[in-house]
């Protein structure tokens, strides 16, 4: 799953994660219908669906083809070298990269994205975290946000606004976001843990713990580098990785209290636009994409047919109860393949990164240690001389 800096087509990339029965579905002998076929392709099947009404009583087989298929055995570390670890790679070279979990709920997003901190269970922010902070020479920044009701919020400053606003012009980045400047890799698993802490959570049917609402964490890396040939000088480039944990698409109920009804409403709102922003990226009429509509998709603007390498990781269920809802999500994937991005290098030609500023910082300070030098060399001369007139 190569992505190449600079080529269109090979920008935005979809794969799909099929995750085992819980033991729920394992204890009820929940038939299934999702069937791989390859590490590209899988199929999925109405024939063990009869416990939900579909809207065909024939049986039907659809098969789709993904630049990548991840089976119930496949574990969060071949996930990450083939899905992620290129994106980051791209990343430490100065693009864009975004990873976008999207699915149903309890399918596996937050599993995939975040997993455990620790040990085998490490999801994609962790372990990209620690490659990371192999690269010593890099400067690290990170922030996390939610957005939840269509209000963003800063997970990392939790007493802030609670609703900030998108900047106009600046790829979508809100105003007052706190960015946190991270040494080593605990740095951020800290950051990540108290983020995490402030995460709207509830129950659906099909999750416990359930996020209500989308997360966006996002690192910085800055390098800076002697540049080749004769112009010489520095050279700092700037790479942005966003890891985005969808909060999951689930059926509107109408038994559920209103606060739950809402949060779904606007759950669908986010969720919708992304989608409908997909549709329009890849239709025949190039017809307009509607990033304004919600606050994902101003968000996440440069992620969708930008500036970015990007995957979207697809989740779904093995189990036929939720056959509809699969057929749904890989669907959508299927069609999100044709999205295309253009990633190109971000060097920093306006002095905007942190390193300019800490370059700029290091030379006034020079200049003041000499400056304090110089006149801490004429005082000991002035002594010396006195010293000489008292002999
Ligand atoms: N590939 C997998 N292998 C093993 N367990 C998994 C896998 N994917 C998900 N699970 C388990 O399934 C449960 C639901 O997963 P998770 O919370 O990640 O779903 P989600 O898609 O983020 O849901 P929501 O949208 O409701 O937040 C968790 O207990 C998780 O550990």
């Amino acid at each position: 799953m190569s992505h190449v800096g600079g080529g269109a087509a090979t920008n935005f990339r979809v794969a799909v994660r099929v995750r085992p029965l819980n033991a729920r579905e394992a204890s009820a002998r929940s038939p299934t219908c999702v069937l791989l076929e390859s590490e590209k392709t899988l199929t999925i099947n109405n024939l063990n669906a009869g416990e939900r009404p579909i809207s065909s009583s024939t049986p039907t087989e659809h098969r789709f083809v993904y630049d990548r298929v991840f089976g119930p055995s496949a574990s969060q570390s071949d996930l990450y070298a083939t899905a992620v670890r290129p994106i980051v790679s791209s990343v430490l070279q100065g693009y864009n990269g975004s990873v976008i979990a999207y699915g149903q709920t309890g399918t596996g997003k937050t599993f995939t994205i975040e997993g455990a901190l620790e040990g085998e269970q490490r999801g994609v922010i962790p372990r990209a975290v620690q490659d990371i902070f192999t690269h010593i020479q890099y400067l690290v920044r990170v922030s996390y946000l939610q957005i939840y009701n269509e209000k963003i919020s800063d997970l990392l400053q939790p007493s802030s606004d609670a609703n900030l606003r998108i900047r106009e012009r600046g790829n979508g980045e809100p105003y007052g976001l706190s960015e946190h400047v991270a040494r080593r890799a605990e740095d951020v698993y800290k950051l990540l843990a108290a983020g995490k802490n402030q995460r709207v959570t509830n129950s659906t049917s099909m999750n416990r713990v359930s996020s209500r609402s989308h997360a966006v964490f996002t690192i910085v890396v800055e390098h800076s580098s002697q540049r080749a040939g004769k112009a010489g000088g520095n050279v700092v480039t700037i790479g942005k990785l966003h890891l985005v944990d969808l909060a999951g698409s689930e059926r509107f109920e109408a038994s559920s209290n209103e606060k739950h009804q809402k949060e779904t409403a606007n759950i669908n709102t986010s969720l919708s636009t992304f989608g409908k922003v997909v549709l329009s990226l890849t239709s025949k009429h190039h017809r307009h994409a509607p990033y304004r509509d919600s606050k994902l998709t101003r968000i996440l603007q440069n992620t969708l047919g930008g500036n970015c390498m990007t995957t979207m990781i697809t989740t779904v269920t093995l189990a036929a109860i939720n056959y509809l809802e699969s057929l749904a999500s890989l669907k959508f994937a299927s069609r999100a393949q044709h999205v295309k991005n253009h990633a190109i290098l971000n060097e920093d030609k306006d002095e905007q990164a942190l390193l300019s500023s800490y370059k700029t910082e290091i030379e006034r300070l020079k200049a003041q240690l000499a400056k304090a030098e110089r006149v801490q060399r004429e005082k000991e001369e002035l002594a010396a001389k006195i010293a000489e007139m008292e002999v």
